[in-house]
């Protein structure tokens, strides 16, 4: 069998640099060139830090697109440029594997479609650590014995989305079995305006950023006489790689849509 061949964008950030080791250290995948907003025209092996990748560096994903033969899109960079490379990717036939957070419902339902129009797969992935994905799917279990909810979720403070898209999906899930409550007391007020956090269908969801953090998930749920803490820590970005790789592996048997890797892991 062929290497699956592969695109990064964003590979000069947090995420993108661990990515681009992955790839560079996985016997069936190859690293055929990336994307940066940086840098056009020079080789990734210009770049501090990149010494043995000598891929070409693109501005511009179509022109990427039609100048190399790519299966598979990695997508680390912002929603919006997120979006735009993973709706190219499936215009040019290629699977993206997207773990940028941040896109909206409408987002995942245009791609979504896409997906369906063109026959192919394509990974959206709010979080890569198999352990957060165990996280969410002990969580949405829980939800069905417990409609009290609150979810705290912890980052780093270069974060540009709130929520964060792990507690968003872990939001959605609960909501599919929670038997729907508004939490707190019926005549509470802020004092303070944001102190009971983002009210996602009654469920309350709490933002932490601070430096020194990394990515981490608490879910506590309550019930008369007791609580229930469901939490996941990722202390470095090597704890997503794995779900990197079996997100690529898998987008190249499947041709339809996923979100969240809960639903490919067996
Ligand atoms: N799914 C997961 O498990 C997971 C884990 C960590 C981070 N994330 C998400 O991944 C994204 C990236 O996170 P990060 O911490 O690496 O951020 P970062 O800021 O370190 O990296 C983003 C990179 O994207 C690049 N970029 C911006 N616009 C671009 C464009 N138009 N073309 C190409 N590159 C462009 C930037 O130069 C930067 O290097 C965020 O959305 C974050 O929430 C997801
Ligand atoms: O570092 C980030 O940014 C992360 N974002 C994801 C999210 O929004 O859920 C998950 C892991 C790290």
């Amino acid at each position: 069998m062929s290497n699956v061949k592969i695109v990064i964008a964003g590979p000069r950030g947090r995420m993108g640099r661990e990515a681009v080791g992955l790839v560079m250290n996985t016997e069936e995948f190859e690293l055929v060139a990336v994307l940066d907003h940086k840098n056009e025209g020079k080789l990734l092996s210009e770049i501090e830090g990149f010494h043995n990748c000598d891929v070409p560096i693109y501005s511009n994903i179509e022109a990427c697109f039609q100048d190399v033969q790519v299966d598979v899109l990695i997508d680390l960079t912002t929603p919006e440029f997120g979006m735009h490379h993973a709706r190219t990717a499936l215009q040019y036939g290629v699977r993206p594997v997207v773990g940028t957070t941040g896109f909206s419902k409408d987002d995942l339902i245009e791609l979504e479609n896409l997906c369906q129009e063109k026959e192919l797969g394509c990974i959206i992935a709010p979080n890569f650590a198999l352990g957060a994905v165990l996280m969410m799917k002990f969580s949405q279990m829980a939800g069905k014995y417990f409609n009290h909810v609150e979810i705290i979720e912890l980052h780093h403070d270069q974060k540009l989305d709130a929520p964060s898209g792990t507690a968003v999906k872990t939001a959605e899930m609960i909501a599919e079995v929670r038997e729907k409550v508004e939490q707190g007391h019926p005549n509470e007020k802020e004092t303070i305006d944001g102190a009971r956090g983002a009210n996602f269908e009654g469920m309350h969801i709490h933002s932490v950023r601070l430096p020194g953090l990394i990515a981490h998930q608490q879910v506590m749920f309550g019930s008369e006489g007791q609580t229930l803490t469901i939490r996941h820590d990722s202390y470095n970005r090597g704890s997503f790689m794995s779900g990197v790789k079996l997100a690529v592996d898998t987008v190249m048997k499947i041709d339809t849509f996923v979100y969240g890797l809960e639903n490919i892991m067996e």
